[in-house]
């Protein structure tokens, strides 16, 4: 059986290779792995924080070894990773267990001769007190950004020039460590408070947010879905700016709503609660497979309003009858999310640049399916203004019928000074949600 330390780096060599998501790559490695829940947990921080810290942890061994990092075996990268990982970010382990486990690794994967690389590379950064290998800010000051916050040069150069230096290295700051956990009460069923209540009781911490209504912050959870209050369907898990992008579209009970890019399905099942499960809302995704979470999720929270249908936004459909609402939460990046999915900052550019036109064309297509005084609501999770504001400039420039709609008044308190007008980009910095974006647009005619 392999160990959690063995595990780990085989997620971490199939994740290089595969270029998959982190999450299913860890828990599809995790499930056949019979290892105990202590050693579950320590392969998820190590396999998560080796992710979030790569380029970190790269400088250190760059600065370190002869063999540059894409030359050496990728049982060998991984390991190193892992060893340094756990010496510079894991209290819990002593030094010494760092180098030791690390070197039996390097022998267990067949890769004894580099053992006592391993060994020399990790004692070597101990005796020396751990320094990063950190760049002269003032030389250059995108390379120690990027060492510091392990974040790629691009990425900080589009955040400096996009939302100025400051708000930057916040961004960088807070794209490190684990984010809150967030959950939306199904109202339909019971108040955010009456949840906690139940929650507390299953000995779950959970505090509902009065500022953001039926918003709770959960903690010490474990699996969620083994929760009776999950099963019985009384929340689904939701980060708060989700939620307040279904606040932002607003929806009333009795009104036809679409959803364009709806599975999983969290926004759904928030806009069928604020409809209080009454009205014609519809849910598309252009996969199948996806299309079933959305009828799954909405069984399990008992909504009857949602139907759930495979469709492409992109594509306009005449048979669909003209809605109050359109709710467009593109593809995108998922630059707002990298906390949660640290191998988006893994991508190259040049692999991002076509979402803005691809999102332009849902934007366009969503834009044939709302009344005369409907709103169309355009989101992403992306803090890249091509895939934000310049989207939505050029919407309003090509379509002289939408006009920018005032955000709900709940943003003007959340965000004082920043939301009076119609779209807004919220930093995790703000109210400690995901990084987002939302524009409210109003057809007039
Ligand atoms: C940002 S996610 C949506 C998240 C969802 N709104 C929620 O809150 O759970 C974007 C979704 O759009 C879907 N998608 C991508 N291209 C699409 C298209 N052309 N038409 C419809 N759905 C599409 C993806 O499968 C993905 O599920």
């Amino acid at each position: 059986m392999d160990t959690a330390r063995m595990l780990t780096a085989k997620a971490l060599i199939k994740m290089e290779r595969a270029k998959s998501y982190s999450n299913l790559t860890l828990d599809r490695l995790l499930s056949q792995s019979g290892l105990s829940s202590q050693d579950r947990a320590f392969a998820a921080a190590l396999f998560y924080g080796v992710l979030e810290r790569m380029l970190t942890l790269d400088a250190v061994i760059a600065s370190r070894a002869k063999t540059p990092l894409p030359q050496m075996r990728p049982e060998v990268r991984a390991i190193l990773r892992c060893g340094l990982y756990q010496l510079l970010y894991m209290d819990t382990v002593p030094e010494s267990a760092a180098v030791n486990e690390s070197v039996a690794l390097a022998k267990a994967m067949g890769q004894g001769r580099a053992a006592g690389f391993v060994n020399a590379l990790l004692r070597g950064f101990i005796r020396e007190g751990k320094p990063l290998p950190l760049p002269d800010r003032g030389k250059d000051p995108v390379g120690y950004l990027s060492v510091a916050y392990a974040s790629p040069r691009w990425l900080i150069k589009l955040w400096n020039k996009s939302y100025g230096e400051d708000k930057c290295e916040g961004l960088l700051r807070s794209s490190l460590g684990r984010p809150p956990l967030y959950a939306r009460a199904n109202t339909q069923k019971l108040t955010a408070e009456a949840l906690a209540a139940r929650l507390h009781e299953a000995g779950v911490g959970a505090r509902a947010l009065p500022h953001v209504p039926g918003a709770l912050q959960l903690e010490g959870v474990g699996e969620v879905r083994e929760l009776d209050a999950f099963k019985e369907g009384l929340f689904h898990i939701q980060d708060l700016s989700s939620q307040l992008c279904a606040m932002a579209l607003a929806p009333k009970p009795g009104e036809r709503v679409y959803d364009l890019c709806a599975a999983p399905g969290g926004k759904t099942f928030t806009l069928a609660q604020l409809m209080e499960d009454a009205g014609n809302l519809t849910a598309f995704d252009i996969h199948p497979h996806k299309v079933a979470l959305i009828e799954d999720g909405a069984k399990r929270l008992g909504l009857r309003s949602v139907r759930a249908a495979l469709g492409d936004a992109s594509v306009y459909d005449e048979a669909l009858p003209q809605a109050d609402r359109v709710l467009c939460d593109v593809p995108c990046s998922g630059l707002g999310i990298i906390r949660r999915k640290p191998e988006i900052k893994y991508k190259r550019p040049e692999e991002l640049s076509a979402l803005p036109d691809i999102q332009y064309k849902i934007l366009q297509n969503a834009a044939n399916y709302v009344k005369a005084g409907g709103i169309l609501l355009y989101s992403t999770c992306a803090l890249s203004p091509a895939e934000n504001e310049e989207n939505v400039r050029r919407f309003l420039s090509e379509h002289p019928d939408f006009s920018p709609q005032a955000l709900p008044e709940v943003f003007d308190r959340l965000f004082p000074g920043r939301a009076q007008a119609h779209q807004l980009t919220i930093f995790p910095e703000d109210i400690g949600s995901d990084g987002f974006f939302l524009a409210t647009l109003r057809k007039e005619r």
